[in-house]
């Protein structure tokens, strides 16, 4: 591993992923330090999950490299995906299993077996305790979330990968959730998130990098862009209330018009 990769948990250079004929990824660059919270911004449509598929190593991508924690995804699939926890989806989970036998099952599958005692402590911090018994489906959307993501954090990877966490959740849930992804950072760990909220990029994000039509055009911290483009003609006409915001950056980057 050389230096400059050492610094960085993830990197990714000339990603391209192709859906048959049509070209959905083209040319995507960036890098996640060690620690850093990273969000990937973009319209629908913009490339955001695919870019997220190919470095889970569920996409395999047509051009480029992605290395994490210094193993190709492509080369080395096995190494990569060990140091990356990623959010499963609800179909992932069996429907006659309860939220305890899941996580008992996925504790098992990481190597990191929980004992019962172990699971309600892990229920209680997410305020789940009484719910142990039900099963996956029986969650609300928001339990849900914080049940994949203790899952995805279970084994303690170097880099989580969460594609949109916050969907749908109610703001109290939503601000447990940015917390347990700002202590998964305390720790030292990084996380590559997608989201749609401005607001969640500017809460929690230590940089960002905003896509359109699969490719990356711009990457910093959010107050950088803000500040590189507060007084751009096209940002000042689209902006509200007199004060520029990172929404604003994005629509006048990315256009207004509404993504087919
Ligand atoms: N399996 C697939 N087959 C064909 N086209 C696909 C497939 N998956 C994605 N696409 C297309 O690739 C492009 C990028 O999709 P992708 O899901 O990566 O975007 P996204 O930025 O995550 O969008 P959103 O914010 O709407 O979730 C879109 O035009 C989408 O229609």
């Amino acid at each position: 591993m050389s230096i400059e990769q050492d610094k960085y948990i993830l990197s990714v250079e000339g990603l391209g992923v192709s859906y048959g004929d049509f070209v959905a990824v083209k040319d995507v660059g960036f890098n996640v330090l060690h620690g850093e919270i990273f969000g990937l911004l973009g319209p629908n449509g913009a490339g955001k999950t695919s870019t997220l598929s190919s470095i889970e190593g569920l996409l395999k991508y047509k051009t480029g490299t992605i290395i994490v924690d210094g193993q190709d995804v492509q080369q080395k699939p096995l190494h990569a995906k060990a140091s990356m926890g990623v959010q499963l989806q609800s179909t992932s989970f069996q429907p006659e299993l309860n939220v305890t036998q899941i996580l008992q099952l996925f504790s098992g599958i990481y190597g990191v077996p929980m004992s019962k005692d172990k699971i309600k402590e892990v229920l209680k911090e997410i305020s789940l305790e009484e719910h142990g018994r039900k099963k996956f489906g029986q969650l609300s959307g928001g339990q849900q979330q914080r049940v994949s993501l203790v899952i995805s954090t279970i084994h303690n990877p170097k880099l989580v990968l969460l594609d949109e966490p916050t969907t749908g959740l109610d703001p109290q849930s939503r601000r447990q959730l940015w917390e347990r992804i700002e202590a998964f950072r305390e720790k030292g760990h990084a996380v590559l998130l997608t989201t749609h909220s401005m607001e969640e990029a500017e809460a929690i994000c230590d940089r960002i990098a905003i896509i359109d039509h699969g490719r990356v055009i711009a990457v910093d911290t959010p107050q950088a862009l803000i500040d590189k483009h507060k007084n751009d003609p096209e940002v000042i006409a689209v902006s509200r209330r007199g004060k520029v915001t990172l929404e604003d950056v994005f629509i006048a980057l990315t256009g207004k018009a509404v993504r087919e």
